[in-house]
């Protein structure tokens, strides 16, 4: 995880297509509360800093790498602002001794949060603004010598190319069968491949999903069935609790609807180990 600091302080709202609740000192208290709920799940985080790169994006980790059984790999940003995070990454993964299986390079991008691990064999990716037909085929010829199989499948453009939808903007994974979705946005043949996988579907509310720019359905599991969600959307965590879920809220308007990024995004899971 990388704390937001001075580097989201001087962030231009219109360059980085922030919304109107951008306020970046209300975002980096809002990080805090963020924080210390992931750190109460147990979870152990290895720590980016923000030393005024100019990096504003880079507090969202979960895009620059993704993470699979054979190592890291190191992706290629579609968002030309946020390339120079992908070596950042790559100090991280070394000074932690991960090893790095390899890297998505141009005319090849793909961000993680086009990323979706359906089970420890299956990866799918959403093809769209960030996330390319050239990138996706390396991740298949990387991945599929070991046995994973990489499904590619077209996101819609809904808002617009210098807005963020990526394919966990439709889709949050809660356990191994169960998932929170947005399925009018959902690309039709994943939605048919999860239904065809046992998983479970909840539907998001769509009037909290749209009063949230998505962010309403951004959820973070850190244990299965024990998530994280940005408060103030009832109806989707009561949803979440009817399945059995384990629901915790932080304030997240300036930080996550304003940065269009949320719990999900905040976080690079690295390692989830067996309970
Ligand atoms: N995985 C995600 O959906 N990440 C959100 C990234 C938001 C960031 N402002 C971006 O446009 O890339």
């Amino acid at each position: 995880m990388r704390r937001p600091g001075p580097s989201l302080h001087a962030a231009d709202p219109e360059q980085w297509h922030y919304g109107r609740n951008f306020d970046a000192a209300k975002a980096i208290d809002q990080y805090a509360g963020f924080a210390s709920l992931v750190m109460a799940s147990g979870s152990t985080i290895l720590w980016m800093d923000d030393a005024g790169d100019g990096l504003a994006d880079a507090m969202f980790t979960h895009d620059p790498s993704l993470v699979s059984d054979a190592g890291a790999i190191l992706l290629n940003m579609g968002k030309a602002l946020r390339r120079a995070e992908v070596d950042a990454h790559e100090r991280a993964y070394g000074n932690a001794r991960i090893p790095i299986l390899g890297r998505i390079v141009d005319p090849g991008t793909v961000e993680g949060g086009d990323c979706v691990w359906l089970d420890d064999k299956t990866l799918v990716v959403g093809r769209g603004i960030r996330s390319n037909e050239a990138g996706i085929a390396q991740l298949r010829a990387m991945l599929s010598v070991r046995g994973v199989e990489v499904h590619g499948f077209d996101l819609p453009l809904w808002q617009g190319e210098t807005a963020c939808l990526h394919l966990m903007s439709v889709i949050s994974p809660l356990d191994d069968d169960l998932a929170l979705v947005f399925a009018p946005l959902l690309p039709a043949p994943f939605y048919q491949l999860l239904k065809s996988s046992g998983i479970a579907l909840i539907e998001a509310p769509e009037d909290e999903f749209r009063a949230s720019n998505g962010l309403s359905l951004n959820v973070l599991a850190t244990a299965p069935r024990d998530v994280i969600m940005i408060g103030g959307f009832d109806a989707t965590r009561r949803a979440m609790e009817a399945a059995g879920c384990r629901v915790s809220t932080f304030a997240g308007d300036a930080l996550c609807i304003a940065c269009e990024g949320g719990p999900t995004c905040l976080t690079r899971p690295i390692l989830r180990q067996a309970s």
